[in-house]
């Protein structure tokens, strides 16, 4: 298992006299990739990092003593949000998990380690500029490929395990340097195969490798586990306990909230800011200096929060929040999005025969063999799986044979002359930057989703008698804005899912699509019965109905409340990810992304955060 075996700081009296080089305010997924780099490639400068939360152990979602399919205790330390309710989909809101540890939300996600489509990282690219040449910005597929192959270390499978599996990969696209590790669990369910065998029936292509940028079809995903032990691999022992012991200029200060940062007499192109911190043990608040630059790595709630208590967001809201508007930028906690979709679920007439299945766990003699070969050397058995490591990605094209319509339908939105029809957020309080950069990401969208290689949805499988139909690319955008009440506590989250009607068509597409996985014939003979939507609701109506009562808004995916997006379309970044118009500033977490990719989102974070530390090392570098 994997320990910590280097003290991080808890009193600001431990740091460093004379400051830092680089602070980073948050110690997750982003800011320890970071902070492992800079002090990697700068011996001599001086790397902070400040985290909320402690140093944890952190499990897989599987782990030993779990017995029951799907139980979340004692997981590292999470905030449990709620976001407002969604109008459109019966005023239910979306429950969403945060990590709250070192190592962020890779401390307790769940371990599944896929790169998006070269589609999507093409579509970043493309909103950053109106002359077409996406090569030059360099945060299309062929910008961010790099990255994508450092910032993980894969390990393929024993071959008797492939062999016994059916797994494949492409060992090429991966760099294997680094120690976030992606491996293949030597252990599946009795009725992993069923399923899958469902959807190679339903004319879904077998793909070989889906990290290569051409993700479509049914996909082998590792997970962000060490190959041999199992246990999860993250950033808080990758890019920090793995590292810090031989980097004298890498300190880790915990258990201390980032509350703000200070530009001296408001003049924010004096920069880089002070960073204030409140330590969440004694309450006593401090203010940092960083010679070089302040990184956010808060996270998508983390960061918009900082910045709008530094004055620095929507300036009609701060006003209204009587925070000093320091700098006026729109985007601050603007364009929210997150995966969402609803179930399809069946039963079998008569239990198949399947076998292992979890209810084996029940039995004590297979709990306790399950937990000896999760410690053995090499691990085995049902713990090495966490959450899954199969899926499907489907191309609209394939989905609706309505789907030219459908995207006329977007682009012809994204042209209308009223701003109100946009359906965006109150709380963008008619910008006309935001809807500008919306109407971008609409046409950018629409091109996408044209694309008969890009994929629309995505469902994942591991056991049991459900898959869920995750619409990746929703046109709803919601927000992030301070609690004006208890400014320190997380930020109120008002997701507005399905506030677009067309993602309610989407999510009708995609839902009529996967519910033929229980048609197929290999469910069919095993027994298989629809019993959510349900054999009864065939009409679209009712299918509606159900996708509004049901639908899950949260797949733990947030992005892009910092969006890299021109000014003029109201981003917060540049694509250098500086802050627009303050000095010595970034952002370097998901918040960066300006769209969803086609993903969970962990392994595009790190391929972000490491080119983040790329252009951050070549500026220094320059002096
Ligand atoms: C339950 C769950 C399941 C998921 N499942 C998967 C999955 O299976 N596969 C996948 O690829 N992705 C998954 N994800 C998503 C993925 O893990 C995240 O998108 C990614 O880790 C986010 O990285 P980040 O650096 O942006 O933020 P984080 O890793 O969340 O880091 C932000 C850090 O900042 C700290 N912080 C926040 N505010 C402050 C402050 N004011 N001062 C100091 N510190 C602060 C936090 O404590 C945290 O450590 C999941 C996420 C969750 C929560």
């Amino acid at each position: 298992a994997p320990q910590f075996g280097y003290a991080a700081k808890r009193h600001v009296s431990e740091l460093r006299h004379d400051g830092y080089d680089f602070i980073i305010a948050g110690g997750g997924t982003s800011g320890l990739t970071v902070a492992d780099r800079l002090s990697e490639a700068f011996p001599n400068k001086s790397i902070l990092v400040v985290e909320y939360g402690d140093i944890e152990y952190a499990p897989g979602v599987w782990d030993p003593p779990k017995t029951a399919w799907g139980d979340t205790s004692g997981m590292s330390s999470r905030w449990a949000l709620n976001s407002l309710p969604s109008p459109s989909l019966n005023n239910q809101g979306a429950a969403v998990i945060v990590g709250q540890s070192v190592g962020g939300s890779s401390a307790t996600n769940g371990m599944f380690f896929d790169r998006g489509s070269r589609f999507d990282y093409d579509a970043w690219s493309d909103l950053q500029t109106d002359d077409g040449r996406r090569d030059a910005v360099g945060w299309d597929w062929s910008g961010i490929y790099t990255y994508f192959k450092k910032s993980v270390t894969f390990t393929p499978p024993p071959i008797s395990v492939a062999n016994q599996l059916n797994y494949t990969w492409d060992k090429s696209v991966f760099g294997n340097t680094t120690p976030i590790h992606a491996s293949f669990p030597p252990f599946q369910w009795g009725d992993h195969y069923a399923v899958r065998q469902a959807w190679l029936e339903m004319g879904i292509r077998l793909a070989k490798e889906c990290a290569t940028g051409d993700k479509e079809g049914v996909c082998w995903i590792p997970i962000s586990q060490h190959p041999i032990s199992a246990r999860r691999s993250y950033s808080g022992v990758g890019h920090y306990s793995d590292v810090v012991g031989s980097r004298s200029n890498y300190h880790l200060l915990v258990k201390h909230q980032v509350t703000q940062v200070i530009y001296a007499h408001g003049d924010v192109e004096a920069g880089p800011p002070l960073l204030e911190i409140k330590s969440l043990v004694d309450g006593q608040a401090s203010n940092l200096t960083a010679a070089a630059e302040v990184i956010l790595a808060a996270g998508v709630f983390g960061t918009p929060a900082i910045l709008q208590r530094s004055g620095i967001g929507p300036a009609a809201f701060l006003r209204r929040a009587n925070i000093e508007v320091v700098h006026d930028l729109p985007g601050v906690g603007a364009n929210l999005q997150d995966h969402s979709g609803p179930q399809v679920a069946w039963k079998y007439t008569s239990p198949p025969p399947f076998s292992p299945m979890p209810t084996d766990m029940l039995d004590p003699v297979y709990a306790t063999r399950a937990a000896a070969d999760f410690d053995a050397t090499p691990a085995t058995g049902p713990y090495t799986l966490a959450m899954s490591n199969t899926a499907i990605w489907v191309p609209l094209s394939n989905i609706t044979a309505h789907y030219s319509d459908l995207m006329q339908q977007i682009r012809n939105l994204a042209n209308v002359s009223e701003p109100e029809s946009l359906h965006l957020p109150p709380e963008y309080e008619s910008d006309a930057t935001l809807a500008a950069g919306y109407r971008a990401q609409l046409l950018a969208l629409a091109n996408m989703l044209s694309n008969p290689r890009a994929p629309s949805l995505e469902s994942a499988f591991t056991t049991g008698t459900a898959v869920s139909a995750v619409l990746l690319h929703p046109l709803s955008r919601g927000t992030v804005r301070l609690n004006l009440s208890r400014p320190l506590d997380p930020p109120i989250l008002n997701y507005r899912s399905a506030s677009n009607h067309l993602d309610v068509v989407l999510h009708l597409h995609h839902l009529k699509y996967l519910r033929r996985t229980v048609q197929a014939p290999t469910l069919q003979g095993l027994g298989a019965v629809e019993i959510q939507p349900g054999i009864r609701r065939q009409t679209d109506e009712d299918l509606v109905a159900y996708i509004r009562n049901t639908t899950v808004q949260s797949y733990m995916h947030p992005c892009c409340t910092s969006a890299m997006l021109p000014l003029a379309k109201g981003g917060v970044v540049g694509v250098d990810l500086r802050v627009h118009g303050v000095a010595g500033l970034r952002v370097v977490d998901a918040g960066i992304f300006p769209m969803l990719p086609s993903a969970h989102l962990s392994a595009t974070v790190y391929a972000v955060a490491e080119k983040a530390a790329d252009i951050i090392i070549t500026h220094w570098s320059r002096g």
